[in-house]
């Protein structure tokens, strides 16, 4: 199916879906700002991009709207999951995918008229050392960490899920501070790889609510290496059990975090429409 594309959605964080083999057009940073951009192109939080593999049973590459490439994304892997099992690529409900941030395994755990609805990533370990997050600090493990800004400062926890997040934790969560803040604090030089962005407010042992801005994408509904990243420094601050639920703009996804920093992450996705980039859009990208 030349060009064919699926759009859905894991809490109202969307992705564009498509098979490289499938589409007439390079996926140049010109040509996924575009794509991405909802009065240009067709508009998502990014594309997702069925690749061959040798190290799992499909291999995926994510790329952001602004055309950089990221190595992990928790909605994602769940959106993927669904469109292989929905379009025939899946023969079984628990299947292996390959990210630039290592190999993981999905399960279909809910269907619904024959269609995958509610997924299970194993989204790998949480890694805590600084340099492999990556975040410049003089200390093993960037925890409660001033990060200064021209005007204010943070304290940072920063954490790595494949793809690098700084958690800040905060009293009350603003969405026009993150709005504000966010760009700066992704763009900081203490980030060689730049960083997701989450302000988590921790309202139980079980639930933490979490503002999510996302390494290019910007302020995003939800975000599912977000929820883990949060979920995981919650358990080695010791301020959440193992087992939680991470409620983001979008809706909300279960964490559980295993005593090795295992992460496994479930939750819904949706789709939202499927269909062929136009001829004339085509002409565009390729000019
Ligand atoms: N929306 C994603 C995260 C996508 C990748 C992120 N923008 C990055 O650059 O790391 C998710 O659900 O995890």
């Amino acid at each position: 199916m030349k060009n064919f594309f699926v759009k859905s959605h894991g809490l109202g964080n969307d992705y564009l879906v498509v098979n490289s083999l499938d589409i007439n057009f390079e996926l140049t940073e010109k040509n996924i700002r575009t794509v991405c951009d909802v009065h240009y192109g067709i508009g998502s939080d990014g594309i997702l991009v069925l690749v061959d593999t040798d190290k799992a049973d499909f291999g995926l590459r994510i790329l952001n709207p602004d055309g950089s490439e990221a190595e992990k994304s928790g909605n994602g892997l769940r959106i993927f999951a669904k469109y292989l099992f929905d379009y025939g690529y899946a023969n079984s409900a628990s299947f292996t995918i390959d990210t630039l941030g290592g190999v993981v395994q999905a399960e279909v755990i809910e269907q619904e008229k024959g269609k995958a609805r509610t997924i299970q990533v194993d989204m790998g370990k949480a890694i805590f050392e600084a340099n492999k997050v990556p975040v410049k600090s003089d200390q093993p493990e960037c925890l409660d960490e001033e990060l200064y800004l021209d005007w204010t400062s943070y304290l940072i926890n920063c954490v790595s899920v494949g793809n690098p997040h700084c958690i800040i934790l905060k009293d009350e969560l603003s969405v026009d501070e993150i709005k504000q803040v966010g760009t700066h604090i992704e763009n900081h030089p203490k980030f060689p790889n730049r960083i997701n962005v989450q302000f988590a407010k921790v309202i139980s042992p079980d639930l933490v609510e979490i503002l999510i801005w996302e390494r290019g994408a910007g302020y995003t509904l939800a975000s599912g290496s977000s929820s883990s990243a949060v979920a995981a420094m919650m358990v080695k601050k010791g301020l959440t059990n193992r087992n939680l639920t991470i409620r983001m703009p979008g809706g909300e996804l279960k964490l559980q975090i295993d005593e090795d920093w295992q992460i496994r992450m479930t939750g819904e996705v949706r789709e939202i429409a499927s269909g062929y980039f136009s001829a004339e859009l085509l002409d565009d990208l390729n000019s």
